[in-house]
């Protein structure tokens, strides 16, 4: 159902306060052509309204005719920033940017952050960044579990599906997301409430069954038979199974890079108002379905681009597959089981 203007102006409101926005801040607003109207609108009357100094910045949608879909997250990384070096500097020289068009994975989204820039990706419908407000609650959990991932030198999970998945953990930083730019160089997207991390380079190893109900982002699907997973030294390196499995194979193929295939982020959602079921109840292409990515006690893993962790893989093909029932354990201490969260309390 739809939201109206005045709710979502006191959401940004809120929101942008927890972010630490204060007057006189510098404060770009980041649109394609693509950008949700009402979110751009509702974010530059709260902006105002505390006093920021607010910009428009739009710049020309790209990829369009090279993605196999218009959703955002399913050709990552490659920006109109690229070639735009004024937009660039603005965007640098801003202290707070709403990105509605989502830079994620691009090389120029790092360079941002490096200068100190905080930034929020805002592109899911609104009525879902409505339901799942940012709150401190949230935010203190998703930094409990920083806690344990970052001491954590082993992740290993299992599933009565037949998931036995393990992989070392150590060369790269915990990636947190809890819905807040709130430290200087920060990048969240509101919604989120979910903590994960990219495996050491080639340790990934065993294997990850996509079992009936397991959703695969981003094709907006529930998994409607088996995928097993072979995983070999940080690659996926072999996929079996029926329909999905040949339909993931043909999709990964279709970018014709081999960095496709190597794994990414891998955690644990901690969003007790996010639904398993929400991705079904709406237009596959309405947003990125971030219910699906942090409903909690799924196991969340990903692959090909790392340029978030500050890798150098920036393929442009990233597959993120939340699953459930899932057993995830660090260092032998369980954070869930069979996809129920036990660490940290919920
Ligand atoms: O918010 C996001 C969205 C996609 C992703 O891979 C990570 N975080």
């Amino acid at each position: 159902m739809a939201i109206s203007d005045p709710d979502f102006v006191i959401a940004w409101k809120q929101v942008l306060e927890m972010c630490k926005v204060k007057a006189g801040e510098q404060l770009t607003i980041l649109t394609s052509d693509d950008s949700n109207p009402q979110i751009v609108a509702t974010c530059r009357i709260a902006a105002t309204q505390i006093g920021a100094v607010v910009s428009l910045l739009n710049l020309p949608p790209m990829n369009g005719e090279k993605a196999l879909s218009r959703d955002k997250s399913g050709y990552v990384g490659k920006t109109a920033l690229a070639f735009n070096s004024a937009a660039l500097a603005c965007l640098k020289a801003s202290d707070m940017v709403i990105d509605t068009m989502q830079l994620l994975f691009s090389p120029e989204q790092e360079q941002i952050l490096k200068g100190g820039t905080r930034m929020l990706l805002a592109v899911e419908p609104p009525e879902v960044m409505l339901r799942m407000m940012p709150t401190m609650e949230g935010k203190a959990r998703v930094l409990a579990a920083e806690k344990l991932l970052k001491k954590a030198k082993v992740m290993t999970v299992t599933s009565k599906a037949g998931t036995d998945f393990r992989c070392a953990l150590g060369q790269y930083p915990v990636l947190t997301q809890y819905g807040l730019a709130d430290e200087k160089g920060r990048w969240d997207h509101w919604p989120s409430c979910f903590v994960a991390r990219w495996p050491d380079e080639g340790t990934c190893e065993g294997t990850i069954v996509i079992d009936e109900g397991d959703i695969m982002l981003p094709f907006k699907m529930y998994a409607r038979d088996r995928v097993v997973l072979t995983i070999e030294k940080g690659f996926v390196t072999k996929i079996e199974g029926g329909f999905m499995a040949d339909y993931m194979k043909e999709f990964m193929d279709s970018f014709d890079a081999p960095e496709a295939y190597a794994m990414a982020h891998v955690g644990w959602g901690l969003e007790p108002r996010a639904s398993w079921t929400q991705l079904g109840l709406y237009d596959p292409e309405s947003g990125l379905s971030m219910d699906s990515r942090t409903f909690a006690g799924n196991f969340l893993f990903s692959t090909g681009p790392n340029t978030e962790a500050g890798g150098t893989r920036d393929v442009p093909c990233h597959l993120d597959i939340p699953l459930r029932k899932c057993s995830l354990s660090l260092d032998g201490e369980a954070m869930t089981i069979e996809g129920k969260v036990v660490q940290p309390p919920m």
